[in-house]
């Protein structure tokens, strides 16, 4: 197994740090524009191997492509983090055009990869990626709502006191501070329904804090988060190249599902080795449905910005 991350910054090298350590590939390359610094990422890396255990082979590149070439995965996070008070839509305009470029590239040495999207907006990069390059649409996947179900139960962790072991939950729709769903009355404690030991205020005050999690880390670390970001863009590889089949809410194509199209958008879906088989389509209540169509409407006004970018 090959595995290239795009972009050695703080998130890229948290994930190839956790590929790594869960030896997920024989061979991890890192690939950045910043002359040596995916070189030394990597060399800093490897020097870990002896401490930590671990037989994956990890090299660096300073844009060569072909160092890339034959890889089954590929995760992108290049591109600008947002900055304290920015959102992540602001970031459109550079990162549509790295992203789009980053992509093309690593499809001339790797035709068959599966690309997990990182860079924000990452729903409309996932988007952009899906319609530049034409490839099948199960081997687009992007990676929001692994971070934000674990930022969910995170926060529901604090006011149960419980152990993040033993909750299911995941937030839907897209990955910006007002575009993501909490399903607080899907959560589960250890199959018991969250909502029976919650009031109404911290059922609130949970998905509230939950939206704006990415945002609450940006203001106190000065650049966005990166150990759970890269964290989650390991899970998702993990279950791609070890087949797991896991159920992870990823940003997808929409063909219909949850009465949407022609959009990427977070959903619950299985993830194996064909990259994500199949989305886990299922009624939401007429609330969460309505907030499933506005966050649909906002990430479609930030995708029709890509044509304007264009020209
Ligand atoms: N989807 C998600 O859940 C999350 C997304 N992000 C996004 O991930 C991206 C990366 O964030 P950080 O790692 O914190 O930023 P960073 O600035 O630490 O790293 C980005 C790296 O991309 C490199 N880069 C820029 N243009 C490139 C190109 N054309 N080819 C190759 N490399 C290039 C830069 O040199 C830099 O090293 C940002 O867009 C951020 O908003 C961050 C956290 C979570
Ligand atoms: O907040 C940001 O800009 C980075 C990100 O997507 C996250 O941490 O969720």
């Amino acid at each position: 197994m090959k595995i290239t991350v795009v972009g050695a910054g703080a998130v890229g090298a948290t994930c190839a740090d956790n590929i790594a350590r869960r030896e997920l590939a024989e061979e991890l390359v890192l690939l950045d524009i910043k002359e040596g610094f995916a070189e030394g990422k990597a060399q800093d890396m490897m020097q870990t191997a002896a401490l930590l255990g671990f037989d994956t082979k990890i090299t660096g590149t300073t844009g060569d492509y072909s160092k890339t070439a034959n890889s089954d995965v590929v995760v992108v996070t290049s591109g600008l983090p947002r900055k304290p008070g920015m959102t992540r839509e602001e970031l459109i305009g550079t990162n549509a055009r790295i992203v789009e470029d980053v992509a093309k590239n690593i499809l001339k040495y790797s035709p068959d990869a599966i690309f997990v999207i990182i860079s924000n907006p990452m729903d409309t990069m996932t988007y952009l990626t899906l319609k530049s390059t034409g490839i099948p649409k199960n081997r687009i996947i992007g990676m929001g709502g692994a971070l934000d179900s674990a930022r969910f139960k995170y926060q529901l962790c604090r006011h149960l006191g419980a152990s993040p072991r033993d909750l299911n939950a995941v937030v839907i729709g897209g990955h910006g501070d007002t575009t993501m769903i909490p399903l607080i009355n899907f959560a589960t404690w250890n199959s018991v329904p969250v909502t029976h030991f919650l009031t109404e205020e911290q059922q609130k005050q949970i998905v509230d804090d939950t939206m704006v999690g990415g945002a609450t880390l940006t203001k106190l670390l000065g650049t966005s988060a990166w150990y759970a970001p890269g964290a989650a863009g390991a899970a998702v590889v993990e279950s791609i190249v070890r087949d797991q089949k896991k159920l992870i809410t990823s940003c997808v194509y929409l063909e219909g599902e949850y009465g949407q199209s022609d959009i990427c958008l977070g959903v619950p879906v299985i993830i194996g080795k064909n990259g994500w088989e199949k989305i886990l389509d299922f009624k939401l209540s007429a609330d969460e449905q309505a907030l499933f169509d506005k966050s649909a409407e906002a990430v479609r006004s930030m995708n029709d910005v890509l044509s304007t970018l264009a020209n």
